[in-house]
């Protein structure tokens, strides 16, 4: 009953911007209108336990009926509601709603509710509860499309804002395909069947750490992120890769484990591009184009996803696709309207320092905070100054050893840090819950990458705030800020003088800002002679514990 009842309880991501954070406490309002929720919600909770009983189900076989009444261990007699969305007509009303354009050949209906999953793909009762105790009790935009698109056997190009739940909308139909497929295979084990690449390690482990939750108590469903643990133990044999039924991993590690013949991907049926545009630059493509070779399956269904993706990685997807059902919420590289966004003239570089200092006095740095910067460089510096400000900061980036950046992330995660310094190894994709602010301390050099830096805020439907700082030297690149902030409706947070029509950059001019990173003064507001005092003092107490360590 705990299932039916919690399927009331919406966590939805429709919320207004008015909604508070989980860090700031709710007003009096708030807490008023939530007792009257929690009033409604007893009244509600009788018609919602109505769920599995409702209506009669016109559409559905009888044997479909037993089917799925068995799959949920419900009674035969119990019947199955209809979908939420019936027709053509109910999907294009749901579509309008949430701002989708969906294209592409034999469009499914969306889902309405998780409860149309159950319905229309027999959604395993497990799979469903793991959905219910972690909240998700209503599908987000992109889960509404891209879950029956999958089940559909769709090629898919998914693109929603940041923090709209598009890790699910990839995991759970991957997850339900398996639990049907392993019915008929009845226990005979197979080669890895679905593949989940992202960029950054981070993010790996975090879309395996989701899938664990997703998967917890269906048993018979072998997952693994491919850390360099698992690696070795795939490299020197102690394990085959036939383990796995699923395999999160960053593009590098995979193809040497396939180079050194220790996975099998012949059999992959369905693979995931996380941060697709992403896999699809310079840096990734050819890794990217190794891997959709490695995976021969005829049968392979292929899905990309990202917040923003741009016509000419959509080119090169399409390429690589059959016939993609193509789905767009909102605008493409459009920022997540729950964030607030404002630009901050900062004079010169000295003045950052000052405006950041500013808004720790005048309470505006309200934490958890990120920051990002351009480079580890600048990132060092500025935690340097920070934390010599007093405040409980630290610092990730490339040069980091992964164990740094994993005690880090996990001490920001359990708020036990304040305020985070980096550089874009974080831009994309992590899932913190909570983030109040954003700061660009420097301006990102391109649209795509500012909607991912801002997007660690905001998420889930929770408000957030992101701050840009820019200079003199910034007047080129701040107007693609600008152009992201109209589009998201972030007006208020431009300087008049920007708001008004500034001249369109040449795609040219783009590609140059992107490509060449702005030469900036060191971060400092502090005289030189204070600032070697500090480094030799710190040098000596790194030294210092350096050779205690040796001593140990
Ligand atoms: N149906 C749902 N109901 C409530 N919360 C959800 C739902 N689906 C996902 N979430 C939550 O929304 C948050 C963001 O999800 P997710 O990380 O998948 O976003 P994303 O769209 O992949 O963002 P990004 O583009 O930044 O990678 C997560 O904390 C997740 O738990």
């Amino acid at each position: 009953m705990d299932l039916f009842r919690a399927l009331s309880r919406g966590a939805s991501l429709k919320k207004s911007k008015g909604v508070a954070s989980d860090y700031s406490m709710p007003t009096k309002v708030q807490l008023d209108s939530q007792s009257k929720k929690e009033k409604n919600l007893e009244e509600e909770i009788e018609e919602e336990l109505d769920f599995f009983h409702a209506k009669d189900s016109r559409d559905l076989s009888n044997s479909q009926h037993q089917q799925i009444q068995s799959d949920k261990g419900l009674p035969e007699s119990v019947d199955l509601p209809p979908p939420v969305i019936q027709s053509k007509e109910d999907a294009a009303k749901l579509r309008k709603s949430y701002g989708a354009k969906v294209s592409g050949e034999d469009i499914p209906l969306p889902i309405g509710s998780f409860q149309d999953l159950v319905t229309r793909f027999q959604l395993d009762h497990k799979l469903l509860e793991n959905l219910i105790q972690q909240e998700f009790t209503e599908p987000t935009p992109i889960q509404c499309e891209a879950i029956p698109a999958a089940m559909y056997n769709r090629d898919i190009i998914g693109c929603a804002p940041t923090g709209s739940g598009k890790t699910l909308a990839f995991l759970i139909p991957m997850v339900q395909s398996l639990i049907m497929e392993n019915k008929k295979l009845k226990g005979k084990r197979q080669n890895v069947r679905c593949l989940i690449i992202s960029p950054t390690k981070e993010l790996a482990y975090q879309i395996f750490s989701v899938l664990s939750h997703l998967v917890s108590g269906l048993t018979e469903l072998k997952i693994g992120y491919l850390n360099k643990s698992v690696a070795g133990k795939l490299r020197n044999k102690v394990i085959s890769s036939s383990k796995f039924d699923i395999i999160v991993s960053t593009p590098l590690r995979l193809i040497d484990l396939v180079d050194h013949e220790a996975l099998n991907l012949s059999c992959v049926q369905q693979l995931v591009l996380d941060e697709a545009d992403k896999m699809f630059d310079s840096n990734f493509v050819e890794q990217t184009d190794r891997i959709l070779t490695i995976c021969t399956n005829p049968k392979l269904r292929r899905s990309v996803f990202s917040a923003t993706i741009t016509s000419n990685v959509e080119e090169i997807a399409q390429s690589v696709m059959t016939y993609p059902e193509r789905i767009i919420i909102g605008h493409k590289e459009a920022a997540n309207t729950s964030i607030d966004q404002k630009l901050v003239f900062c004079g010169d570089e000295h003045g950052k320092l000052i405006a950041i200092r500013q808004m720790v006095q005048g309470g505006e740095f309200k934490p958890p905070v990120i920051i990002f910067l351009q480079s580890i460089t600048r990132a060092k510096a500025l935690f340097h100054e920070l934390l010599y400000d007093g405040l409980n900061v630290d610092v990730i980036h490339a040069e980091r050893t992964q164990t740094q950046r994993e005690q880090v992330l996990e001490k920001f995660k359990k708020g036990e840090l304040w305020c985070l310094i980096c550089t874009d190894v974080l831009s994309r994709g992590i899932d913190f819950k909570g983030i109040n602010m954003v700061i660009n301390y420097d301006v990102p050099n391109s649209a795509q990458a500012y909607v991912h830096r801002i997007g660690r805020t905001g998420r889930a439907g929770r408000a957030g705030k992101a701050v840009t700082l820019y200079t003199k030297v910034d007047m080129d690149s701040v107007k693609v800020v600008v152009n992201v902030m109209k589009q998201s409706g972030s007006v208020e947070g431009i300087p008049e003088w920007l708001r008004k029509g500034i001249p369109k950059l040449s795609k040219g001019k783009k590609k140059q800002i992107k490509r060449n990173q702005i030469d900036r003064q060191e971060i400092s507001t502090v005289p030189t002679f204070v600032r070697q005092k500090r480094r030799k003092k710190r040098d000596m107490v790194e030294g210092s514990k350096r050779r205690q360590l040796l001593e140990e």
